[in-house]
């Protein structure tokens, strides 16, 4: 729980920390198959999460700036054009307004990453040279991932050619569903060679998977074969980030954690658009992972519209007044 007398370290001057990467491991199915969720202890622990923040004014804006710091501003959209891949960059690298900034102590605050389709990684390199943010590229036939199997690992080479340093995988739902735990490591484990030096996430399209069960599995064996984060849902299915699959799948990182002493990273995407709801998450993350995981190499929103809802809370935290939300349109 976030406590009132704490406040995170000013995500400014966090120090760097070098996490070293999940390799992987062979296929244990008999641990596969001993994850388990219990549906009804967890929507009971996770309906309690969202009335319990007590969280002290003060600290506020810290632990809102610490959410900056961990959202993949995301634009997934058909009609995307370099235009408003470069404003959406301009957005990462100074994401509120400056003299809010200035104001809060927060002078550097970037968003975690840009990400964005294959065809608009040019884009966003270009406008993001020199700033250290990454690029994230959506993949292997998002947001379905039923294109041919090669021609989906060749999208990431390409992708990973043109300069994205985090490449958001999507799993083949059906082999959760069918139980084709082989096929579904297998896969993984290819995307994740391909990306090379590239980060890969693996989004598993939990509102597609049937059940919470089905979602710890899939989760234990997307990070037996390596991968780097494992992230809720492309924020195409109906449903997508929800409080009890980030249980489950938190639950999974723990476990992992503890039976091979890799830290895999967790992102929940699609429908996070309030600040308070990036508070409720961040408090999770903090109590069932810990501090180290409340940290941009290990934790990440994908978001659309989340930073314009925050920066109207930082500006209300600075200013005592709330602007109108249409004047923070882009994020
Ligand atoms: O991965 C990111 C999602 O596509 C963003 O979803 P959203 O537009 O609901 O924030």
């Amino acid at each position: 729980m976030l406590e009132t007398t704490e406040a995170p370290m000013t995500v400014t001057h966090l120090p760097q920390t070098t996490e070293p990467r999940n390799p992987g491991m062979p296929l244990d199915m008999e641990r596969v198959m001993r994850s388990r969720a219990n549906r009804s202890a967890i929507e009971r622990r996770a309906s309690s999460l969202p009335g319990r923040r007590s969280l002290k004014k003060d600290f506020q804006a810290a632990w809102l700036a610490r959410a900056i710091s961990c959202i993949d501003l995301t634009t997934l959209a058909g009609d995307d054009t370099p235009g408003r891949v470069a404003r959406l960059c301009a957005k990462a690298k100074q994401p509120v307004r400056e003299d809010l900034l200035e104001a809060l102590g927060l002078e550097g605050l970037t968003t975690g990453a840009v990400c964005v389709y294959h065809d608009m990684i040019g884009p966003a390199v270009r406008a993001l040279q020199g700033s250290g943010i990454p690029v994230a590229a959506v993949s292997t036939g998002f947001p379905a991932g039923l294109s041919p199997f090669p021609l989906r690992l060749a999208e990431i080479g390409e992708s990973v050619k043109a300069g994205a340093r985090e490449i958001d995988i999507v799993i083949s739902r059906r082999r959760v569903l069918t139980g084709d735990w082989e096929g579904l490591y297998d896969e993984m484990r290819q995307f994740r060679e391909a990306c090379g030096e590239a980060h890969v996430k693996a989004i598993l399209a939990t509102g597609e998977l049937g059940t919470l069960q089905n979602v710890a599995r899939a989760s234990m064996v997307c990070m037996m074969a390596g991968a780097d984060f494992i992230k809720t849902s492309t924020g195409k299915e109906s449903v997508n980030a929800t409080l009890p699959v980030s249980l489950v799948m938190m639950r999974a990182i723990r476990e992992y954690h503890e039976e091979t002493g890799y830290r895999v990273g967790y992102k929940p995407a699609g429908g996070i658009s309030k600040a308070k709801d990036a508070i409720t998450y961040l408090a999770l993350v903090k109590e069932e992972l810990g501090d180290r995981w409340l940290r941009p190499d290990l934790f990440r929103f994908g978001a659309s519209s989340l930073l314009g809802d925050i920066e109207r809370q930082l500006e209300h935290h600075v200013t005592g007044a709330y602007s109108a939300s249409w004047r923070h349109a882009i994020g």
